[in-house]
């Protein structure tokens, strides 16, 4: 289990991280997003172990990480732009870490190797930058890392290989309980890949929710009333987070349980009335402009 209490990490006159405390679970996929300098990859990097906490704590299983090498050894970091030896070719990238990570397992990677199209001996500095992302995380997977950091790993891949490796991850997940950070500032990225998604905001974690509860707990009602209903009568009914109107058709927001939702809406005896998929970015809209803050300023 990884364990962050009160981080508090600084540059000179940057504080970078403020106050940040996580708890992740093993086998859990949690998604970081934010806008450019929020401290994504400050975060992914004091949980490698890379920076010192300057306050609070960073344990994975009860134990500090920073010159921790036992710990370290179970901690694999993707930065976004992957460093590589010089020369270095993904097989000498593997021979590698297999000297440096005790749990390295050569069936993996050779089973790797099958899976991405990649030339194991060619040059990385070589390769696209697509394919030098793929190298890097079959080098990450092959050192079968109980915590792996992914930092915009997906940005530079074509649509199939970011499925292949959504899928990849995914299975170490569910068969050996890896868990997994991954940073981005696409939630759209993170959306069909992620069980908990942590917003961050100079610095400090502005909101941390189930991608289930977030989904399952807010719904886009269209209806068209018999009767016109106000705003003020609306809100009166139901818990919600946005109005728009066109014509007489109401698109509503709204917070709760859907049969909750239903059952009030047919006690309105609406013409029509119809629950639409809200996207995971329309969520985080909405939820961030009810604690009162502008979405686009933060993610975008
Ligand atoms: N090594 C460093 N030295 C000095 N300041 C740094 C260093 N690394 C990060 N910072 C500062 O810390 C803050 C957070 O940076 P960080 O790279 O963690 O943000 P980020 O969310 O990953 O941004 P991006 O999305 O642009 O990659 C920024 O103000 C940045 O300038």
């Amino acid at each position: 289990m990884i364990e962050i209490n009160g981080l508090l990490k600084r540059f000179e006159t940057t504080t970078a991280l403020q106050n940040v405390s996580l708890r992740i679970e093993d086998g859990r996929i949690l998604g970081i997003v934010g806008s450019n300098g929020a401290g994504k990859s400050t975060l992914l990097r004091t949980l490698a172990g890379i920076y010192q906490p300057d306050e609070g704590s960073v344990c994975v299983d009860g134990e500090a990480v920073y010159e921790n090498t036992t710990v370290k050894s179970r901690i694999y970091f993707v930065p976004d732009s992957p460093h590589f030896e010089p020369g270095a070719t993904l097989l000498s990238t593997a021979k590698l870490n297999a000297a440096f990570f005790p749990h390295f397992s050569w069936e993996k990677y050779k089973r790797l190797c099958e899976t991405f199209p990649l030339d194991p001996k060619k040059r990385i500095s070589a390769m696209s930058k697509g394919m030098q992302r793929q190298a890097a995380l079959i080098a990450a997977l092959s050192t079968m890392p109980d915590v792996l950091l992914l930092d915009e790993v997906f940005d530079g891949l074509d649509p199939v290989m970011r499925r292949l490796l959504k899928r990849v991850i995914a299975g170490e997940v569910a068969d050996r309980q890896m868990t997994v950070l991954i940073a981005s500032h696409n939630l759209r990225e993170l959306e069909d890949f992620c069980d908990t998604v942590g917003l961050l905001h100079q610095g400090g974690v502005l909101l941390e929710k189930e991608l289930d509860e977030l989904k399952l707990g807010m719904h886009r009602v269209q209806v068209v009333f018999h009767e016109s209903m106000t705003d003020e009568a609306l809100h009166e009914r139901f818990d919600l987070a946005a109005i728009n109107r066109t014509g007489s058709l109401c698109t509503l927001v709204v917070r709760g349980e859907k049969k909750e939702i239903e059952r009030e809406m047919a006690a309105l005896e609406p013409q029509f009335c119809e629950f639409l998929a809200l996207s995971l970015e329309e969520v985080f809209i909405s939820e961030m402009e009810a604690v009162g803050y502008d979405f686009e300023q933060i993610v975008c």
